[in-house]
């Protein structure tokens, strides 16, 4: 049995690959267009198949000649404004695409799916910490495309009796404990990754998008997990289903929110470097506060996180910048 993991060379799925690696899958195949992605990111005993998602011939080829029965789906554009400005790019990229990949996956034989999700199906909700029972109302076309996609594998899945987990990532943040792999995008736009460069000098500052929200300090609050935690939490879900366990979709987070001026005061104590921060207005289509209801992925999977720390992630995100500086990669 092996996986096969698109996106596998972007900043998550490369930690996924490196968590089905460690704990001894023996074969594991990676699809990706390497749009965002690094083939360096990928360690040599994966196989890398250079292509799209939606390429069905090529995706029911490597799925038959690898004897792949489990898919899980991280391939996608990421980039909250950037939705908001190419929405049609997005569905796309994210939905029509992931539909194609659902159709030739099912009809090559593979029997389990994880869908990467996000927080951002929940928009801007009215309750916190958000459970994975409220209703989703996203806010931006990327929480649409992927909302529309959790629906499509849904609906896929009871009609051709496959079994997945929807997984709805907070945000994700650091890098592998142990250097291999980080959020290597060199114009990424996460706010971890950007406090780092302006660190490290890479940028001359950083912005702040909004500081008249209605949270305490009037920046926004996010919920932000450690990426290895998050593949964890993948691992946990692949043995699960091919356990025979139900489908469901799980919250990945941790239950707390950081604002972005708290994250900026935990870089700059980390880094020991105080850069430049510009305030500056609202960014198009960010909610105002998302933190996970965390428990559901404890109850169900027996999932612990164990790099539950600001601190920690911040340090483990500087210093993969650092080596990426050191590298001359990015
Ligand atoms: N980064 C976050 O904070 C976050 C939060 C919630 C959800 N997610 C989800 O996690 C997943 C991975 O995100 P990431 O941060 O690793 O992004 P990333 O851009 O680093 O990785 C995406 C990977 O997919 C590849 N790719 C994109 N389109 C493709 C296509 N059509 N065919 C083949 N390969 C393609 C890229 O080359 C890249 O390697 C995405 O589905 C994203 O929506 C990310
Ligand atoms: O230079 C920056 C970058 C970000 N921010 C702010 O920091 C917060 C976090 O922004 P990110 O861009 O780091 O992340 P988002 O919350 O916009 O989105 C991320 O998390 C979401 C889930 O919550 C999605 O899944 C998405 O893929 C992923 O990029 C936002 O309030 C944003 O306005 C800044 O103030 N300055």
């Amino acid at each position: 049995m092996a996986v096969l993991v698109t996106g596998g060379a972007g900043y998550i799925g490369s930690h996924m690959v490196l968590a089905l690696i460690d704990a001894g899958h023996d074969e594991v195949v990676v699809i990706d267009d390497l749009s965002t992605g690094f083939d360096w990111a990928l360690p040599p005993e994966v196989t890398l198949v250079r292509g799209d998602v939606a390429d069905q011939a090529l995706v029911a080829e490597t799925i038959r000649t690898h004897k792949i029965d489990a898919l899980a789906h991280f391939a996608a554009k990421i980039v909250v404004p950037d939705s908001v400005s190419d929405p049609l790019g997005y569905y796309l990229a994210n939905t029509v695409k992931s539909r194609a990949l659902i159709e030739a996956a099912i009809g090559a034989g593979v029997r389990h799916v994880i869908f990467s999700s996000t927080a951002a199906v929940y928009g801007e909700p009215a309750v916190v910490p958000v459970p994975e029972d409220l209703t989703p109302n996203p806010i931006n076309p990327y929480g649409r495309s992927k909302l529309m996609t959790e629906w499509m594998l849904e609906d896929a899945a009871r009609a051709h009796g496959i079994s997945y987990v929807v997984l709805r990532y907070f945000n994700v943040a650091g890098a592998d404990p142990r250097g291999r792999s980080g959020q290597s995008t060199p114009n990424a736009t996460h706010l971890i990754k950007v406090a780092t460069q302006a660190a490290l000098g890479k940028r001359s500052h950083l912005e702040v998008f909004g500081t008249d929200y209605p949270t305490p300090d009037g920046s926004c609050l996010r919920d932000y997990i450690q990426v290895s935690d998050l593949a964890a939490a993948h691992l946990v879900a692949l043995n699960h289903l091919r356990g025979g366990g139900a489908s469901m979709t799980l919250n990945c987070g941790y239950g707390r929110g950081y604002s972005v001026l708290e994250v900026i005061d935990v870089v700059k104590s980390v880094s020991g470097v105080d850069f430049p921060v510009k305030l500056s207005p609202r960014r198009a289509g960010d909610p105002s506060r998302i933190v996970a209801g965390a428990d559901r992925i404890r109850a169900e999977l027996g999932w612990v996180p164990q790099h539950d720390d600001l601190r920690g992630i911040v340090t483990q995100a500087l210093a993969w910048e650092e080596a990426l500086g050191r590298r001359n990669r990015v």
